[in-house]
């Protein structure tokens, strides 16, 4: 399996990272076999999964359940796990029981926390007790209240400026790879040059030393609505529910169950008493 190492190494010798995110064991099933480098149980699992309409409503025994099974299909990949709104704002005993629980009873190899310079003191406090943690830095879906929606980041020197620096406090505190969203391409090509850990693009233009992207968008499911960033490799949707709506128009029409489909017995004489078998 890939480690923190086979990340870093990968940015030295300019081969690009590709992540996705997965939230199920068959999808991260199949993420492996495409031969996606890392895993991201993203808590856009609260959207694209469960139906929220923002990553707040998220808990953390929701991450644990589907880390679970995300590992279950995907034993062979480095599997990082977002750490859901508030959990890792409170005491350092609070953030490492969350922590705790995301890797040793759900089995993630690493999590990943939303914030630059101002949560710089845990991420060095859990790298130093030997957590792997990813940064996250630019959009940070999890403070959508106070960014007012989901906006592009960093245009203007002074906000630039800032991720630059908050990237900085991140790879200071040990962070092995930073995911950065929704920044101009110029931005992402700066952080990738002036930073020593990956930098894991998502709308952060082709010159970062990696990309993610979400699962449902990457695969058309049920995300039309979906960002600029956002290339949609396949459109599963319109495949899924054709295969539904026959499902559906076969039964209605008896046409399913077929033979094949269908268990029989020899011993079918007692059934007279009920006016027969009727085949
Ligand atoms: N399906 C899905 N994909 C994601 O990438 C994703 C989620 N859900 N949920 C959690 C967050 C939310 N994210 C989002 C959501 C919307 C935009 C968006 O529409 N951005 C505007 C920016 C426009 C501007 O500021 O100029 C866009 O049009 O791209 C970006 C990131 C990323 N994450
Ligand atoms: C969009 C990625 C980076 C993420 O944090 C998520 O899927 O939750
Ligand atoms: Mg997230």
């Amino acid at each position: 399996m890939k480690t923190t190492k086979t990340f870093k190494q990968m940015k030295r010798d300019g081969e690009p990272i590709a992540m996705l995110t997965a939230y199920d064991a068959p999808s991260a099933r199949l993420a492996e076999r495409a031969g996606v480098d890392m895993i991201l149980v993203g808590d856009s699992l609260g959207m694209v999964v469960l139906g929220y309409d923002s990553t707040v409503p998220v808990s953390v025994d929701d991450m644990v359940l589907h880390t679970k099974a995300v590992k279950r299909g995907a034993p062979n990949t480095f599997v990082v796990t977002d750490m859901p709104f508030l959990t890792y704002h409170s005491s350092f005993s609070e953030t490492a029981g969350h922590v705790r629980r995301l890797l040793q009873e759900a089995g993630a190899d690493a999590v990943k926390l939303e914030g630059g310079a101002d949560i710089a003191s845990t991420v060095q406090r859990l790298t130093a007790a030997g957590v792997p943690v990813v940064g996250h830095i630019g959009l940070t879906p999890q403070s959508v209240g106070v960014l007012g929606g989901y906006r592009v980041q960093g245009k203007a020197q002074e906000e630039g400026e800032q991720l630059l620096a908050d990237a900085q406090a991140l790879e200071q505190a040990g962070a092995f790879a930073i995911v950065v969203e929704c920044v101009p391409k110029q931005l992402g090509a700066l952080l990738a040059k002036e930073i020593n850990v990956p930098i894991i693009g998502i709308g952060a233009g082709a010159e970062t030393d990696g990309q993610v992207l979400v699962y449902h968008d990457v695969i058309g499911y049920e995300s039309e609505r979906v960002a600029k960033f956002v290339k949609q490799y396949t459109a599963v949707s319109p495949i899924i529910e054709e295969g539904l709506a026959s499902y559906v128009t076969d039964v209605k029409q008896r046409a399913f169950p077929e033979e094949a489909h269908t268990y029989t017995t020899n011993d079918t004489g007692w059934l007279a008493v009920y006016g027969g078998d009727k085949k």
